[in-house]
């Protein structure tokens, strides 16, 4: 790509010196992580799981489909999800016309309620190619109440707010679902099974904690290569994502990436950081990353279940847990902190190793 157009980041003209210095691809660099003979990246097919079926007599099955795709993979796909395809469609051709705008225009000006931070590009802290992520994206907090909606419409640029604004309600509705189905069967009892002893993690998830975040991968030129997103783990309870038809994400699986072939009628699922910490590592948080294309720009959204800041992390170990905690407990606030402070430091995201116990640090082997 080249920055000419108005509309993009000026992502070449900031990082020519990473690319520069790097002699290859990273797509060709990278294979070294994969496991295979030929050193290829595999393509696969990610479980998908027709919620459907949770209407119906199948139920029991459908949840232990979830239940093992989550600890198998940590990603999964669902279909017959409850989020229109029309409203898709519909936050696509807004987010389109989002990014559109001058990038001048991007960072000075904040769109409709935004706040003027919502909008970033590129990596600020990349030391080198490894850690440059090649997108632009906005940060989105939900609307907290119908008077903050009422206002936004108000404000201007309503059809986006308002599809952002039901796009998010909707993956919220299906985050918490499946989030509950996880929860409950690693309390071992019945979805509206109580324990008094520890916090209800998916009530702690609510509209003022999550967020959505609409990305574009600028195509990046066939001279160059870079990650569209660098590898990473998400650092939240829970992601529901939406892909456009173009490919690029990959996930690491037994130490290979393959990647995740876009399914028009399907939403991805992944386990994040918190939920790994709080099942014990019986679900798991799965490292990925997006390819930047050579010559097609993608655009993806996703949607981040998140608790508030002071909800206590515990590894669940008494049942479906098993065995001694993994894990120190800590806040969402802490890692959030502790996350910000080793990207700051160091360049790249440490995360829940901060916070494994020495004795697994020792013993156990890589997740
Ligand atoms: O764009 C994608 O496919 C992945 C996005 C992602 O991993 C993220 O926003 O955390
Ligand atoms: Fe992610």
């Amino acid at each position: 790509m080249t920055d000419d157009d108005d509309s993009n980041p000026p992502l070449m003209a900031t990082y020519k010196h990473l690319l520069d210095s790097h002699p290859h691809r990273l797509d060709v660099d990278d294979r070294t992580t994969t496991m295979d003979d030929d050193h290829s990246s595999s393509r696969c097919v990610l479980p998908v799981i027709d919620l459907a079926s949770l209407q119906h007599a199948t139920a029991e099955q459908c949840r232990a489909s979830i239940v093992g795709a989550a600890s198998e993979w940590g990603f999964f796909q669902v279909t017959n999800h409850g989020v229109p395809q029309a409203l898709l469609d519909q936050l696509h051709e807004a987010q389109v016309g989002v990014f559109r705008r001058p990038f001048q225009r991007k960072v000075r000006e904040p769109l409709a309620d935004f706040s003027p931070d919502s909008y970033r590009w590129g990596t600020p802290t990349a030391t080198c190619l490894e850690q440059l992520s090649w997108s632009e994206a906005y940060h989105i907090p939900m609307l907290i109440s119908d008077d903050e909606a009422a206002a936004a419409a108000a404000a201007g640029d309503k059809t986006t707010r308002l599809v952002i604004e039901e796009v998010s309600t909707a993956m919220s509705k299906l985050a918490l679902q499946l989030a509950g189905i996880l929860v409950a069967d690693l309390r071992g009892g019945g979805e509206d099974d109580e324990d008094g002893d520890e916090e209800d993690m998916v009530t702690r998830c609510t509209r003022n904690t999550c967020f959505l975040r609409l990305n574009r991968y600028p195509a990046c030129g066939a001279a160059s290569g870079a990650f569209g997103l660098c590898p990473h783990t998400d650092s939240d309870f829970l992601t529901i994502l939406h892909q456009d038809g173009v490919g690029g994400l990959q996930l690491l699986k037994a130490g290979s990436w393959v990647a995740v072939e876009p399914n028009p009628g399907a939403l991805i699922v992944n386990v994040g950081d918190l939920l790994q910490a709080w099942s014990n590592d019986r679900y798991r948080s799965v490292e990925h990353r997006v390819m930047a294309s050579a010559s097609r720009e993608r655009f993806s959204v996703a949607f981040f279940l998140c608790p508030a800041y002071d909800t206590l992390i515990q590894p669940r170990c008494s049942t479906g847990g098993g065995g001694a905690p993994h894990y120190k407990s800590f806040t969402f606030g802490e890692y959030r902190n502790q996350v910000r402070e080793d990207v700051k430091l160091t360049g790249r995201k440490l995360g829940l190793q901060r916070f494994r116990l020495q004795q697994e640090l020792q013993g156990g082997g890589p997740l």
